[in-house]
């Protein structure tokens, strides 16, 4: 790793700012976080920083979305995982933030406002740009140091993800350095052979690490399930039944069965596509051979005789890479392809596992412990996969070159 972590630093007695990514599912009518995954990956670092002025930045949802809310509920959690107070401020770069600062002692938490209630912080910079607005300007202004912790956001350049580390000394923090270890193993230590299991709605990420990793050989199998399995039929020219095509459709993924297409005829034996898939018919669940699949029924999980197959194809390897279901597991009647895909990864010798809903379905089967790997990130994770530098490690480098030693 080219940047600097915790142990390069002292932090005794300083202001330290700690980005970290808080972004959780919330019931927005109670305002309450349903899954507290992300606070407790943060936990070792902000505990790490027991001997300076913590001062945590974080974001969550988007402007416009239903769960774009302040912090106050995260605030509560934070202080219950950690077992202190945590000293939340309905600002982020103002006096009450900055007297909030000013007032606090080494050892103290400040939680400041939702960062993206700036303006500034929705804009897309680059680091150099991002090094120059009043957000980062401002927040450098308060601190010593900066660590940034934030793997699930990564794969963003805004600025304090990618301006702060170019504005400031910022390291990596514990959880980022995790992920970037365990997530690097997959190109460099996985036992063979190694099977990338590509599911979920998210088809054009999933088409795009596919390719990427058939062609640099970090994967020997592909095994495809979920919508990106309906786009892999329609390349073979399958009739998947109006309602699962209507939902690549409105996904806006037609584009992406052209390049399914050119996976498939580049890598032949190396693409694993259900043979069998189960339809909801009539409120019940029925399976087909994917060569019959009824013209008005959606395809909500793979067949029986196909979950058989994958996990036997699991069982045999090595290493395996699980990103995204294979159904709509929702639905009891349609949970069982993930649940038994799930069960067989965990097996293996190298497991690891991107994805909100992928990592929350490991969780409540409880089959973590089996797991080797449950990252924080779901976009980060996948883009991290292609093999591509994810901005704010490329900042965190740049950083640790200017501000470094
Ligand atoms: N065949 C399918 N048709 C419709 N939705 C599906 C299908 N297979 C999986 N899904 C849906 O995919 C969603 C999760 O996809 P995604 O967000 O890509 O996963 P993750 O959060 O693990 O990255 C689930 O809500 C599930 O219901
Ligand atoms: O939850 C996040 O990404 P994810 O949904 O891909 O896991 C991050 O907090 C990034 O959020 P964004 O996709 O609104 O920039």
């Amino acid at each position: 790793m080219n940047f600097g972590t915790l142990a390069d630093i002292e932090t005794r007695g300083k202001t330290v700012l700690v980005r970290v990514d808080f972004n959780s599912p919330i019931d927005p009518s109670s305002n309450t976080i349903l899954d507290d995954k992300r606070f407790r990956e943060h936990v070792p670092t902000l505990q790490a920083l027991e001997d300076a002025r913590v001062v945590v930045i974080a974001h969550q949802s988007r402007p416009g979305k239903k769960d774009f809310t302040t912090l106050a509920a995260h605030a509560d959690k934070l202080e219950r995982l950690l077992g202190m107070p945590v000293t939340y401020v309905d600002d982020i770069i103002g006096s009450c933030a900055k007297r909030a600062v000013y007032d606090s002692h080494p050892g103290d938490v400040v939680l400041l406002e939702n960062v993206r209630f700036s303006a500034e912080e929705n804009l897309s910079l680059k680091p150099e740009e991002g090094a120059k607005t009043h957000l980062v300007r401002k927040l450098a202004a308060m601190a010593d140091l900066c660590v940034y912790d934030a793997f699930g956001t990564a794969h963003r350049s805004q600025p304090t993800i990618t301006g702060l580390p170019y504005a400031m000394k910022t390291v990596a923090g514990l959880l980022m350095e995790k992920e970037v270890a365990m997530l690097s193993k997959v190109f460099t230590s996985a036992p063979r052979p190694v099977t990338f299991v590509l599911g979920g709605t998210k088809v054009d990420d999933s088409i795009a690490v596919a390719g990427n990793v058939l062609a640099n050989k970090t994967a020997d199998k592909i095994a495809v399930i979920g919508v990106v399995a309906n786009v892999f039929y329609l390349a073979k020219g399958i009739d998947i039944g109006e309602p699962s095509r209507n939902l690549i459709r409105t996904l806006g993924y037609d584009g992406e069965v052209a390049k399914a297409k050119v996976i498939l005829d580049s890598y032949p034996d190396k693409v694993l596509l259900p043979e069998y898939v189960a339809v909801k018919e009539q409120d019940e669940r029925k399976e087909y051979p994917i060569l019959t699949i009824p013209k008005d029924c959606p395809i909500l999980d793979m067949g029986t005789d196909s979950i058989v197959q994958f996990s036997r194809e699991l069982a045999a390897s090595g290493s395996i890479v699980f990103n995204g279901p294979a159904g709509v597991f929702e639905e009891a009647k349609f949970a069982s392809g993930t649940f038994e895909l799930l069960r067989a990864a965990a097996n293996a010798e190298f497991s690891v596992c991107g994805g909100g809903h992928t990592a929350a379905v490991i969780e409540q089967l409880g089959l973590e412990p089996q797991y080797s790997h449950l990252s924080t990130g779901g976009g980060a994770c996948i883009e991290f996969l292609t093999g591509k530098k994810l901005p704010a490690i490329a900042a965190l480098e740049e950083s640790w070159k200017k501000f470094g030693n």
